[in-house]
């Protein structure tokens, strides 16, 4: 069983402070705060257009923020020279919507490209090592020679995660994960997150709309709201904040399914 990171003495992971993201006139971040620490899954939720994508994508290095810090893994993000930047980079794997896997690659050569391109393996071994991270995220060894158009979109959900951990990363970023899965595939893709979490000790920057995900994965939930982080916390206390969009959230059909669910689940389990 996970345990709770310690928040009171703990450096975070990631901190983003003062964050400003603009885009012409609109405002998508005004003095957006956020923490992550070590070992933790955090959902962030929140509205369509609330800028949980612009966030993450701040965050990896993608979107060159308007004002504000980012510091990840003890790295000031806008300091770093391309060469150090890109070798933090390495350090975190990003599992996309939509996967962003190579069409024209088999499996096993798209695991194996980072591989060969950051960390110097050769071919071989890049692919030998792709075939383990395959297995790592459940796939079987045979998957390797499809390319992602011969597979289901579980299966290719799967695959640019093992991707996305080709390198070892300490960070994981996932994009709406369970986007495109029916009920079943999701909950799987749920629990697998939760048991690489367990297995590598990484920590989880996850944005979703899917409920089912937030009470099956997460520690602490962060709602994004009029430019800003309105709330990060543990689901409970976040399901209680006075917030209209939280309440319609959280407290309507859809959101009491899913706490009920998770209330049943539990209570199931044994032990
Ligand atoms: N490169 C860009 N140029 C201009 N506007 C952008 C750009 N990227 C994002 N936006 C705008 O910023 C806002 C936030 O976008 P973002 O994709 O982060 O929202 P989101 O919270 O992830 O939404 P959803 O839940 O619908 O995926 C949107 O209004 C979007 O149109």
């Amino acid at each position: 069983m996970h345990s709770e990171p310690d928040r009171q003495s703990a450096q975070p992971v990631i901190q983003v402070r003062g964050l400003i993201n603009r885009f012409g006139d609109l405002v998508v971040h005004d003095q957006l705060d956020l923490d992550l620490y070590q070992g933790e899954i955090l959902g962030v939720v929140g509205g369509s257009g609330t800028g949980k994508s612009v966030l993450l994508r701040s965050i990896v290095g993608l979107q060159h923020p308007s004002a504000g810090t980012i510091r990840v893994l003890g790295e000031d993000l806008m300091a770093l020279a391309p060469d150090e930047r890109s070798r933090l980079e390495q350090r975190f794997g990003v599992l996309y919507q939509g996967g962003a896997l190579f069409t024209s690659l088999n499996l096993a050569e798209n695991i194996a490209l980072p591989l060969i391109e950051h960390a110097g393996l050769s071919r071989p071994e890049a692919e030998e090592l792709a075939l383990m991270k395959l297995a790592l995220t459940g796939l079987p060894p045979e998957a390797a020679k499809n390319h992602p158009s011969e597979l289901s979109g579980g299966m290719v959900k799967r695959a640019s995660l093992a991707r996305a951990l080709a390198l070892d990363p300490e960070i994981l970023f996932l994009d709406e994960p369970t986007a495109g899965l029916d009920p079943i595939g999701a909950a799987a893709f749920d629990e697998l997150i939760v048991t690489l979490r367990d297995a590598l000790g990484l920590t989880v920057f996850l944005v979703t709309h899917d409920l089912d995900t937030l009470y099956s994965t997460c520690d602490r939930v962060a709602v994004l709201s009029r430019q800003k982080v309105l709330v990060a916390d543990t689901l409970d206390a976040v399901a209680d904040t006075r917030d209209e969009w939280v309440q319609a959230y959280f407290h309507g059909p859809r959101g009491r399914a899913a706490m009920t669910a998770h209330e049943r689940q539990n209570n199931t389990e044994p032990g």
